[in-house]
Order: C-alpha cells, then sequence, then structure tokens
C-alpha cells in the first residue's frame, strides 16, 4: 500500500481553494495511485464554510482522499504535512497593487513558518500563492529556521501559462509546441517574461513571431497586467487558473523536467545572474522528481533581459524592507 502524503492546504473555504481541493482528491496534482490526506486550514469565521467543502469533498467519494482534517490555525493545520500549500490571505481589489497586501497578509506567514518549522514533516515542501508571494514567501522561510531554504517556493506558474498562451494566440503555434518560457523576479507587474530563449515548435519565439516590439512592448505587458485585467473584468481575482497554477506548480515539482525545457519557479536565490542570494526569486529551474530543483544557470542574457531582471530586483529588496520586522 502506497503511504499518503499529507497535503495542508490554507485559505481552503476560499476561491482558490474551492477551485484546488477537489483537483487534489482526484489525483491530478500527486498521480492516479498516491493517496492523500487533506489538511484543510482556515481562520475562525471561515470553519463554517469550510465545513460545507468539506462536506462536498466527501460527496465525491474520491478513492484517494483517506483522510480529511480542519483546523482553524497553522500549527494544527500542518501537523506531520509533506506539502503545504499557503493559499490564504486577502486577494486584492481593483486599484490596488499586490504590495498594497503585504500589511494585511505579511503577518501570517510570521505564524505559517513557525508553524511549518516546528509541526511539519521533515521532508516539508512549501508553495506560497497568497500575495505578495515572493515576499510572504520570504517571511515564512525566515521564520522557519531548522528547515531549509530551499524548501519554500512562490507561485510565478501562472504568469508562465499567461505567457504561453499569449505566444500560441499570436503566433498560431498550439501551447503543446511551446516550451522554455522563463519568469523571472516578482510575482508583480515588473516580473520578466523572458521570451528570447521561448521554443515555438523548435524555433526561437523571435524568429517565430517576427514583431520584436510587440515581444518587448505588447507582450510583456500583457503578461505583467494579467492579474489586473481580470480583477476589473471579474470583479474579482483569478481563482480557477490560479489553482491550476498552483497544482501544476507542486506536480512538477515532483517529476522530472525534461532536459529540453524548464519550468518557472520562485525559489530563494543562490546568486545566479546577479540576483541578490536569499531573496524569493522566479527562475527557470529543473526537477529531479524527488522533489528536489536545480536553477537553470547557463542562459546568456542580453542587456534588455539584465534590465528588466534589476528592475523586478530592486523591487524585492524594497518589499523586504518594508516587512523587515516580520523576518527576525
Ligand atoms: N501567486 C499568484 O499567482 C496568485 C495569488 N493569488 C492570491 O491568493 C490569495 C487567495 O486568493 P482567493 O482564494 O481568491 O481569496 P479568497 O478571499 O476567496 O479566499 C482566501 C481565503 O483565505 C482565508 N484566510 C485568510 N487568512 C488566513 C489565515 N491566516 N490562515 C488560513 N486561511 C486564511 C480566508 O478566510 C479565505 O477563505 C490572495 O492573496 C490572492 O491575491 C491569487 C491569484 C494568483
Ligand atoms: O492579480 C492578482 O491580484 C491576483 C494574482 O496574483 C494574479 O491573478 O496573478
Amino acid at each position: 500500500m502506497t503511504k499518503p502524503v499529507r497535503v495542508a492546504v490554507t485559505g481552503a473555504a476560499g476561491s482558490i481553494g474551492y477551485s484546488l481541493l477537489f483537483r487534489i482528491a482526484a489525483g491530478e496534482m500527486l498521480g492516479p495511485d498516491q493517496p492523500v490526506i487533506l489538511q484543510l486550514v482556515e481562520i475562525p469565521p471561515a470553519m463554517d464554510a469550510l465545513k460545507g467543502v468539506v462536506m462536498e469533498l466527501e460527496d465525491c467519494a474520491f478513492p484517494l482522499v483517506e483522510e480529511i482534517t480542519t483546523a482553524d490555525n497553522p500549527f494544527d493545520g500542518f501537523d506531520g504535512a509533506n506539502i503545504v500549500m499557503l493559499v490564504g490571505g486577502k486577494p486584492r481589489g481593483p486599484g490596488m497593487v499586490r504590495a498594497d497586501l503585504v500589511e494585511a497578509n505579511g503577518p501570517i506567514f510570521v505564524d505559517q513558518g513557525k508553524a511549518i518549522n516546528d509541526r511539519a514533516a521533515d521532508d516539508v515542501r512549501v508553495m506560497v500563492v497568497g500575495n505578495p508571494c515572493n515576499t510572504n514567501c520570504l517571511i515564512a522561510m525566515n521564520n522557519a529556521p531548522d528547515v531549509p531554504n530551499e524548501r519554500f517556493t512562490a507561485m510565478t506558474r501562472l504568469d508562465q501559462n499567461r505567457a504561453k498562451s499569449q505566444l500560441s494566440t499570436k503566433s498560431g503555434v498550439a501551447i503543446k509546441d511551446i516550451s522554455n518560457m522563463a519568469i523571472f523576479g516578482n510575482h508583480s507587474k515588473t516580473m520578466y517574461p523572458h521570451f528570447f530563449d521561448a521554443q515555438l515548435d523548435g524555433k526561437a519565439a523571435t524568429e517565430a513571431i517576427d514583431d520584436e516590439s510587440w515581444l518587448k512592448e505588447d507582450f510583456i505587458s500583457t503578461v505583467q497586467g494579467r492579474g489586473k485585467a481580470i480583477i476589473e473584468a471579474r470583479g474579482a481575482s483569478s481563482a480557477a487558473s490560479a489553482a491550476n497554477a498552483a497544482l501544476e506548480h507542486v506536480r512538477d515539482w515532483f517529476r522530472v523536467t525534461p532536459e529540453d525545457d524548464w519550468v518557472s519557479m520562485a525559489v530563494p536565490s543562490d546568486g545566479s545572474y546577479g540576483v541578490e542570494e536569499g531573496l524569493i526569486f522566479s527562475f527557470p529551474v529543473r526537477c529531479d522528481g524527488e522533489g528536489n530543483y536545480e536553477i537553470v544557470t547557463d542562459l546568456e542574457l542580453n542587456d534588455f533581459a539584465k534590465e528588466k531582471i534589476k528592475i523586478t530586483e530592486d523591487e524585492l529588496k524594497k518589499e523586504r524592507e518594508i516587512v523587515a520586522d516580520l523576518l527576525k
């Protein structure tokens, strides 16, 4: 019998949670043969709503779900967890940037980091969705001194998926034939979708799309501004596409990344590409199938790319200053 994996999810009664949990339970994240124990975490006022979500999960009778637990605090919620998905927190509304959430959401990640440190399994892997996700991840990591830093990641997979979709629409190349689309930096409007190394049906993006000004301007700003555009259109921030990206982030962390491709994850910088060590920065990475990854370090970046990377690095340094008190 395969041992179940314990997956803890915060914000489990929220919009992303509602799109995410049923897919994890169906085996879409860890595979069709991997049993799971779902450990759902919310704040006290949302525990009634969470009860309803649990009833619905039960009513699906998912064969892979061995147990569902609920908790109104991260210490109970993360007990023995192998995977912790930190989704909970306020979403932004119209007119806000993600960094505006740092005061509301940042403090949540102090206790969550401590709870991971004290209660999660020794092999725990953490991914942060709640915004501003890079800086929240930095806070959690700094409050979990006994957990290796490389276990802490934040989500830029949605940005990678958005970028691929834009390239596909512009070029007519099918999504499945697009690879090597890296997101660098912060999950914010300064992120840098690095199209120069993207491959479209075996061709460089700049060859497949004969319109460099579109790539340098419209493409980048569309990907950077997609979250805002969705909030304006929907009146609420992206949820199903965010849940899909969260699921893919974890799925691909435990899969071998094909040698001729990579995935984007915000991880603690090791100084690659001159990015200050320790910042939670999105890079192209390759995973080994066992829950480990390596940053792809051999891209030759031109001045345009270097300049964009510097802008998003500077923004992350500023966000770090704002939360300095939460990093002690
Ligand atoms: N990184 C990314 O690409 C994306 C990030 N997000 C972010 O994800 C977060 C969640 O978004 P939604 O699900 O749409 O929001 P939502 O408001 O629908 O749900 C959030 C849930 O988190 C819960 N929560 C708040 N504080 C908590 C805590 N301390 N512990 C446990 N649960 C807590 C709330 O009770 C609520 O049920 C937001 O911060 C949003 O900005 C959203 C889309 C993409
Ligand atoms: O834009 C937002 O606030 C939600 C989010 O992170 C995204 O959709 O990328």
